[in-house]
């Protein structure tokens, strides 16, 4: 058995993908965005507070008859960029890309913060990364990918994320024909509860890649790729009108600069983020000051290789073998 299921970008920046996911008995269909950086399936819902649930679709276990009260569970969970929610937990099934999941942990929200109730393109997240990051109490519950694992083809999912276009997320099969390159495979970490790997090197504008390894996350979540201060400073040195912008916090340029690209060995392939991609987008509506895709990581204390690396590749999550495969596109 396998789950095929289209993703879109959020915006014109790429700053999220969002995948309908259906949920509940008839089905309830929201728009999640899927999450390798974190553990937990959570919904907007008939329990969050209506003020906050404006303008998001919403899950309403009483509706569903195959929804199940979790009594005495709960969950709560704060985000890197500082967002968090939480809530109560049901169970019900959980169908993504045509798969179904019959008894999924659904958890509900009764709080979000301020930039999920802003965020009204999506009405939650799923969960992709590994259970033990999994924030429900007093017993922690397994992602939605976990419980599928075992009766997929392949205990595996691969993500495809794409610049303003639709990409796709698959599981329990690998469709070479999406990328160009070999797919190659390194070591998986998963104790954290993240996909972390480490690159075996780097190059900017197609230089030899060097041996400086970078040791980071594969996270589907975040919307830059995000490295080492010395990382960046070389990669930027590259870019004349580049300079810290204090009030967008990170790097911003002309948009006329015409970028160099970026380059990471891994499981002994390269590969390469081009420039064009490494472009975010103008800070505001018509300025023709850029942000950059590329940004310091130093006060975040780990790498992320998020959608701005993603999409220059395929991606494979391969539960089974513990493993990260990547792939040019
Ligand atoms: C500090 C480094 C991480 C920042 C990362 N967030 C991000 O990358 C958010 C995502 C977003 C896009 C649009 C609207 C709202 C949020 N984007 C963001 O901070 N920016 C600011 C810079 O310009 C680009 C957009 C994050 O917290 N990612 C979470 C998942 C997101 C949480 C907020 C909602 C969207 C998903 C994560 O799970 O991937 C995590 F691993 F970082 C994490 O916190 N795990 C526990």
């Amino acid at each position: 058995q396998t789950g095929s299921a289209n993703t879109n970008p959020s915006d014109s920046a790429d700053d999220e993908y969002i995948t309908s996911v259906s949920i509940g008995t008839p089905a309830q269909v929201l728009p999640l965005d899927f999450d390798t950086g974190s553990s937990d399936l959570w919904v907007f819902s008939s329990e969050t507070p209506k003020s906050s649930a404006s303008g998001h679709t919403l899950y309403s276990p009483s509706k569903s008859s195959t929804a199940k009260k979790l009594s005495g569970s709960t969950w709560s969970i704060e985000y890197g960029d500082k967002s968090s929610s939480s809530g109560d937990v049901y169970t019900d099934v959980v169908t993504i890309g045509g798969f179904s999941v019959k008894t999924q942990a659904v958890e509900s929200a009764t709080k979000v913060s301020t930039q999920f109730v802003q965020d009204t393109v999506i009405s939650g997240l799923v969960g992709l990364g590994f259970d033990v990051g999994n924030q429900v109490s007093p017993r922690p519950q397994k992602t939605w990918f976990s419980n599928a694992a075992n009766s997929l083809a392949e205990p595996l999912f691969t993500a495809d994320l794409r610049h303003q276009e639709t990409g796709s997320y698959n599981f329990g099969f690998i469709d070479t024909s999406l990328a160009k390159g070999t797919i190659g495979y390194t070591p998986a970490d998963g104790s954290e509860g993240y996909w972390g790997f480490t690159a075996t090197g780097y190059s900017v504008g197609g230089a030899k890649l060097n041996r400086n390894s970078i040791t980071g996350i594969a996270d589907t979540g975040t919307t830059l790729l995000l490295l080492p201060d010395n990382i960046v400073d070389a990669y930027y040195n590259n870019v004349e009108s580049a300079q810290y912008d204090d009030s967008q916090e990170g790097v911003v340029f002309d948009c006329s600069e015409d970028l160099p690209s970026f380059s990471f060995g891994v499981g002994g392939q390269t590969i390469t983020i081009s420039g064009d991609l490494l472009n975010l987008t103008p800070i505001e509506e018509g300025s023709s000051t850029c942000f950059g895709g590329l940004q310091s990581s130093a006060d975040i204390g780990i790498n992320i290789f998020g959608d701005v690396a993603l999409k220059a590749a395929l991606v494979v999550f391969d539960l089974g073998n513990e493993r990260l495969g990547w792939a040019q596109k």
